[in-house]
């Protein structure tokens, strides 16, 4: 994670780095180009990441990382430990018990200086306290952390595994086991640390058959429910050092028949970060997945919208497709999933005569956005900005009088992040009320709920 809290003995964060690479380059069939180095990148914020040392054209191999070093079901010991087959436990679960088995050998690992060099706190939202979440009240993020799902199904598939060897998974300094009370907590925590490790550094291991399939488009969730459909995950030692951005990234790891391999995919100049891509994600979710917030994701953030905020301020009574027969038109035309907003919205404000008729033939309107939807969809984006508990305004105020992040720490930090993300979606609301201010004319959209003037921000694009 970023800041140097985050890393388990900071005053040794050089020489971690260097043991690191030292291991690396010492296990087979490993390659690393001399052109780059593990720099320190506390200072800014960003923990560990990777800096050229000269210049490195567009092209050139960085680093080759052999399957056999992968950190993954197939390469632990464990597999043979256990009579069970982990691998149905699902990708995330699977790679979550391995890893749990690796961090408990301590210098037996293998991967152990691997270990040294991870996280072992982190922002991500899953360890924010109901406090710090109250933050980010009004967001849709705080739906999607999936905390207690997360909890139920470590307690279901992992802590019986672990319970029940304590010769393989033995517990923790000063803790008798994983029963009780306690033993639960602890066995939780040492979870979730292996799942948020898997979250913001796994890679999806592609069969090396697979070569030029595209990965599946997954990761909604901490542990989503589709596991059967899912590649397996592994930590990628190095390529799981690189830091990310949407924009600048310069490499990319190409997964080949031996070995993952980084390449340089522009010619980076000597200094230069190398930089892999997460993809271009609001920064909701980039703090959800990664614990971090940049200003250079503003450009990819939304705000999400429920068939049930605009069942609302359509004036529906509910939102159940079975009981409106709107959405059941909408339904029986595969027209109520994501991005038919409009649809929707014409359908819901079509006039009692207009639906009949619609209904009698079957036949779902055209979308329209005349001042009759655009006034409905301003309504869902007004109640939506009431939800926040501050205005915009008041909002962009507070940022301006907080520090930037890298001299942030704790409760601090995560404020300032969840400010950003809260700012970031208030002002595409505040972007779309302006677009639909001239279709539904007069003065109802002056001023939003929360009292900000909404001609002052309209630098987004909005997207949904
Ligand atoms: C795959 S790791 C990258 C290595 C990481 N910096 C480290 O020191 O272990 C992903 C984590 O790095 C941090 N990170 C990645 N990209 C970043 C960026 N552009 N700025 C700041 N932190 C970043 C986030 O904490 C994220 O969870």
């Amino acid at each position: 994670m970023s800041s140097s809290a985050h890393f388990p003995d900071p005053p040794n964060f050089q020489q971690q780095s260097d043991e690191f690479i030292s291991w690396l380059e010492a296990s087979p069939g490993v390659r690393v180009n001399s052109k780059i180095v593990l720099a320190d990148l506390r200072s800014s914020g960003a923990g560990r990441g990777v800096v050229a040392r000269t210049n490195i054209p567009e092209g050139e191999e960085l680093f080759s990382i052999p399957r056999s070093v992968i950190l993954t079901v197939q390469n632990s010991q464990l597999k043979s430990l256990l009579a069970q087959d982990i691998e149905q436990l699902g990708p995330w679960l699977s790679l979550m018990l391995v890893m749990l088995y690796e961090y408990l050998q301590g210098p037996q690992s293998r991967w152990a200086p691997y270990f040294r060099i991870l996280p072992t706190r982190f922002d991500t939202l899953m360890f924010w306290s109901q406090a710090e979440l109250q933050e980010l009240q009004g967001s849709a993020i705080v739906d999607k952390i999936g905390k207690e799902a997360a909890d139920e199904s470590i307690l279901e598939s992992i802590a019986p595994i672990v319970r029940a060897h304590p010769d393989i998974f033995p517990p923790i300094k000063g803790l008798d086991s994983y029963e009780g009370e306690v033993g639960t907590t602890v066995l939780l925590e040492l979870a979730h640390t292996m799942g948020s490790l898997i979250m913001a550094y796994a890679f999806d291991i592609e069969k090396p058959e697979d070569d030029n399939e595209e990965p599946e488009d997954e990761d909604e969730n901490y542990m989503t429910d589709d596991e059967d459909e899912q590649l397996p995950k592994g930590m990628v030692p190095l390529a799981d050092l690189l830091n990310a951005d949407a924009d600048r990234n310069n490499a990319r790891l190409y997964q080949e028949e031996e070995a993952l391999v980084m390449k340089a995919i522009k010619p980076i100049q000597q200094g230069e970060e190398i930089f892999n891509d997460y993809g271009e994600i609001p920064r909701a979710d980039l703090l959800r997945r990664y614990g971090y917030v940049t200003d250079n994701y503003a450009q990819y953030d939304v705000v999400e919208i429920s068939l049930g905020d605009v069942c609302q301020a359509a004036g529906l009574a509910n939102s159940d497709v079975e009981s409106q027969p709107r959405l059941q038109l909408l339904d029986e035309h595969d027209l109520l999933d994501d991005g038919y907003l409009v649809v929707l919205l014409t359908t819901l404000t079509l006039s009692p005569e207009d639906f009949e008729q619609r209904k009698s033939k079957n036949k779902p309107p055209k979308p329209s956005m005349d001042a009759n939807q655009a006034g409905t969809l301003a309504k869902v984006l007004q109640a939506k900005l009431s939800l926040y508990g501050s205005s915009l305004n008041e909002d962009v105020q507070l940022l301006a009088s907080i520090p930037p992040q890298p001299a942030l720490e704790g409760s601090a930090r995560r404020r300032r992040m969840a400010l950003q993300v809260r700012i970031g979606e208030k002002e595409v609301i505040q972007a779309v009320l302006s677009m639909l201010e001239p279709i539904v004319g007069g003065s109802s959209l002056k001023r939003s709920a929360n009292g900000d003037s909404h001609d002052s921000r309209q630098a987004k694009t909005p997207r949904f």
